[in-house]
């Protein structure tokens, strides 16, 4: 099954209603045919439904977090529940920021994903190691943890989309090369085919995030086990365009 290339816009914990306005204007006018690629950007939730009302229809919509289990007394939290009530198809789960900062665990991000999708959400997950995990030489033992404890959790995968995020090149303009997005994205690709199924392997799109910008995207999305990105800050700018082009690459 042919992958379709993937590009996630995570606005993180930005934006006025101006600027977001803004974006979603610059996003509407883009020449981009959905046949190439899907879009999906991911608004802070106070910005989610003014984001899906203007948004143009074949670009889609991402909350960057839900809570764990069904909602009910847990200050601050939104649930699955209420982001499908939106009308809101996609979340991020278990990006580093909220691994790291917020202390969400392995097991914890793998049962948020689980619970996302038994309500019907599609999922991004995120998984990447830190600067110190390169080093010491665990990348993969930490890529194939996280994904563990995900696939100890799901059974069907039609609606995860896995997020490689490497920590030391997120925010930092340290992007990995495509040589070692390349690298990773092939042995996770391997990972699931040894332990969850070759279908799923195959079909799994497995996408690049971390300092990926408008000059950058087109080497990395040449990459064959490369499906896209999780976009943070260029997805913020008008270049976010270019890098959703970037698709085109696949074609070629
Ligand atoms: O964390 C990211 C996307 O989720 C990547 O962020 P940057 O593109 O700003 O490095």
């Amino acid at each position: 099954m042919a992958r379709k290339f993937f590009v996630g816009g995570n606005w993180k914990c930005n934006g006025t209603t101006e600027e977001v306005k803004k974006i979603v204007t610059t996003l509407n006018e883009a020449e981009v045919s959905h046949d190439v690629v899907e879009v999906v950007v991911s608004p802070p939730f106070v910005f989610l439904t003014l984001v899906k009302s203007l948004l143009r229809s074949d670009f889609h919509v991402a909350a960057q977090n839900c809570w764990v289990r069904k909602g009910g007394a847990f200050t601050g939290e939104v649930s699955a529940e209420m982001l499908v009530n939106l009308g809101i198809p996609w979340v991020i789960i278990g990006h580093s920021e909220r691994r790291a900062l917020l202390n969400e665990s392995n097991e914890f991000v793998g049962d948020k994903v689980a619970y996302a999708l038994s309500q019907g959400l599609k999922v991004i997950a995120c998984i990447g190691e830190t600067l110190e995990q390169r080093e010491s030489g665990s990348t993969m033992a930490v890529v194939a943890a996280q994904t563990k404890a995900i696939a100890d959790k799901v059974t069907n995968w039609d609606n995860v989309v896995l997020a490689y995020e490497p920590v030391w090149a997120i925010g930092t303009g340290k992007v990995a090369t495509p040589a070692q997005a390349q690298e990773v994205h092939c042995e996770l690709r391997k990972w699931l085919n040894q332990n969850v199924g070759a279908d799923i392997a195959a079909s799994v799109r497995i996408i690049y995030g971390g300092s990926v910008n408008g000059a950058n995207c087109k080497e990395l999305a040449g990459q064959p086990d490369v499906d896209g990105f999780l976009v943070g800050g260029a997805s913020l700018k008008p270049e976010f365009v270019d890098i959703i082009k970037s698709a085109t690459v696949k074609k070629n």
